[in-house]
C-alpha cells in the first residue's frame, strides 16, 4: 500500500484516524427530501452524508425502505450505470454478489420499470437478508435467487448488464471495520484473487455479446483489481469503457495498460476505499432461447380480479401462486422469469401480495411496502413515533379505531405494514422475523 501510494501515504494513513462518514441513499419512490443539513454525495442523485450516526433501528422509515444506509464510495455505481447503459431499453440486469442489497436497491432506482433485476446471493442466510431488503425497497421488477455463480452457465447470453461486487480482502474497509484488518494477509489476497477469477469465468457466458460488466471491489491491491481484468482480457474478447469523472470528486481515474479503473481513497474522497471498472464483452456468445411461456400456476380468476385492484397497472402484471402466496411481476418479463425459475433457485419473484386461505386473501407485508400498492383500497391509520415503534416491535397495539378490517399503518406518510382491526382488538401483522428486537 505504501509503495502504491508513494508520497501520499501520510495523507492516507491520517485519514484512517478520522471517523468514517455516515451516508444514506434515499428511495426516491418513497422519500424525496433528505434530512435537514445532509450534504449530497456528489456522484449520486439520491445519496447524502449525515452529520452524525442516528439510531437507524429507531427510525420507522428505515424499516419501511424509505432509504438505505450505504457507504458513499460504492454509490459510484450510479455513474457507471447512467453513463453507459441505454436507459430506454428493457434489459436484464444481474447483481451476482448482491447481499445485503446496497447495489441491488440502487440498481432498482436507476433501471426503467420494463427492465428486470436478478439479485443473487450464494450464502443462504445472506440471501434471506437480501430478499428482505429488496422487498422493503418495494420494486416489482426484481427476482431474488440463491445460486452458485457457475449455475448461471445455464443462462447463456441472458444478461445485458452484470454487476460483480466481488468478495474481496476488504482493505478499503479497514477504517470502518476492524475485523477486515484482522482477516487480512497476503495469502488471503491471493485466495480472493483466485476466487474472483473463478467467479468471473463461471458467470461470463451469461453475459450477452455487447453486454456490460461492472466489476468492483472494496480493496486496493492490483491482484484483486487490475490484474484480474488483465487476465480477463487475455482469456476473452473485451473492451474497457472509460467513464467521465468530475475532478472535484477526488476519484482517481487510473489507466493500467489501457484498463481504466476508478479508485476511491479515504484521503481523497468522503468515503471508504473502492474500485470500479466497466468492461464490454465483444466476443460472440451463445444466447438463451427464452420461450414465450408462463408455466407458473396462477390463482383463480376471481382472485386475480381482486388483486389487480390492489396494485397500480394491475392489468399489466402476471399473478402467480407459490406456496399459497400470490406474487406479481411485470407481464413483459414473464417469459424471462419463467426461464429463471426453471434454471435457478428462486426465493422471490416480484411482489409477494397475499396469502390465500379458504379463498380469502390476507395481504402480505411486502405488498404494504410496494411502490405499486394502491393504498386507497385499504383502511389507513396514521401513527406517531411511539406507536410506530410499538408496531415495529410487534407489540400489541392499543390504538382505538372504528373501521374493521386490514389496515395500513402509516408513519409520516409512509406505510409500515398491516394490522387487522377486529371487534375488540387490533392484530399486529408485522413479520416476526423483521421485528425490532427488545432492547434495541
Ligand atoms: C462485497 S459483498 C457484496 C455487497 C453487495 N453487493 C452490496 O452492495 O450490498 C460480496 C458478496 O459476495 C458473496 N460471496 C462470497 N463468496 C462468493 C462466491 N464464491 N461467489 C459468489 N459470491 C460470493 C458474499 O456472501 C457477499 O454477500
Amino acid at each position: 500500500m505504501r509503495e502504491q501510494l508513494g508520497m501520499r501515504w501520510d495523507d492516507f494513513s491520517a485519514a484512517h484516524q478520522q471517523p468514517s462518514p455516515v451516508s444514506i441513499r434515499l428511495n426516491p419512490a418513497k422519500l424525496q427530501r433528505p434530512p435537514a443539513g445532509a450534504l449530497p454525495v456528489p456522484w449520486t442523485t439520491s445519496g447524502y452524508y449525515l452529520n452524525e450516526r442516528p439510531s437507524f433501528t429507531l427510525d420507522p422509515h428505515f424499516h419501511a425502505g424509505a432509504y438505505y444506509v450505504q457507504e458513499a464510495s460504492s454509490m459510484f455505481l450510479e455513474q457507471a450505470f447512467r453513463q453507459v447503459v441505454d436507459a430506454q431499453k428493457a434489459i436484464n440486469v444481474l447483481d451476482l454478489c448482491a447481499a445485503p442489497g446496497g447495489k441491488s436497491t440502487h440498481l432498482l432506482s436507476l433501471m426503467n420499470e420494463q427492465s428486470l433485476l436478478v439479485s443473487n446471493e450464494v450464502i443462504r442466510s445472506r440471501a434471506n437478508v437480501l430478499a428482505e431488503n429488496i422487498q422493503k425497497w418495494g420494486y416489482g421488477n426484481a427476482v431474488v435467487v440463491h445460486n452458485d455463480p457457475q449455475d448461471f452457465q445455464r443462462l447463456p447470453g441472458f444478461f445485458d448488464v452484470m454487476v460483480i461486487d466481488a468478495p474481496c480482502s476488504g482493505e478499503g474497509l479497514f477504517r470502518k471495520d476492524k475485523h477486515a484488518m484482522e482477516e487480512w494477509s497476503p495469502d488471503n489476497v491471493a485466495l480472493c484473487s483466485k476466487r474472483q477469477r473463478r467467479i468471473l469465468s463461471d458467470v461470463w457466458p451469461a453475459l450477452k455479446t455487447g453486454g456490460l460488466l461492472f466489476y468492483s471491489t472494496c480493496t486496493y491491491n492490483p491482484d484483486e483489481n487490475e490484474d484480474n481484468l488483465e487476465w480477463l482480457r487475455q482469456e476473452h474478447d473485451v473492451e474497457f469503457v472509460p467513464l467521465m469523472v468530475n475532478e472535484q470528486w477526488g476519484v482517481e481515474a487510473v489507466d493500467h495498460h489501457g484498463i481504466p479503473g476508478y479508485r476511491f481513497y479515504p484521503h481523497r474522497v468522503k468515503g471508504e476505499g473502492f474500485f470500479l471498472c466497466v468492461i464490454r464483452k465483444t466476443e460472440e456468445a451463445r444466447e438463451s432461447r427464452v420461450r414465450h411461456k408462463n408455466s407458473f400456476t396462477g390463482p383463480s380468476k376471481k382472485i386475480i380480479e381482486q388483486l389487480s385492484a390492489w396494485v397500480k397497472n394491475g392489468a399489466e402484471k402476471t399473478f402467480i401462486l407459490r406456496h399459497d402466496q400470490v406474487q406479481c411481476f411485470p407481464q413483459n418479463k414473464t417469459p424471462d422469469i419463467d426461464f429463471l425459475a426453471k434454471n435457478l433457485y428462486l426465493i422471490t419473484a416480484g411482489i409477494v401480495m397475499a396469502t390465500v386461505k379458504h379463498e380469502k386473501l390476507i395481504p402480505e407485508h411486502p405488498l404494504a411496502l410496494s411502490i405499486d400498492l394502491q393504498p386507497e383500497n385499504f383502511l389507513r391509520l396514521d401513527v406517531g413515533l411511539p406507536e410506530a415503534l410499538q408496531y415495529l416491535r410487534k407489540e400489541p397495539l392499543t390504538i382505538s379505531t372504528e373501521k374493521k378490517g386490514f389496515t395500513l399503518i402509516y408513519h409520516n406518510d409512509i406505510p409500515l405494514g398491516w394490522a387487522n382491526v377486529l371487534d375488540n382488538r387490533m392484530n399486529n401483522l408485522y413479520p416476526s422475523d423483521w421485528r425490532i428486537r427488545k432492547g434495541s
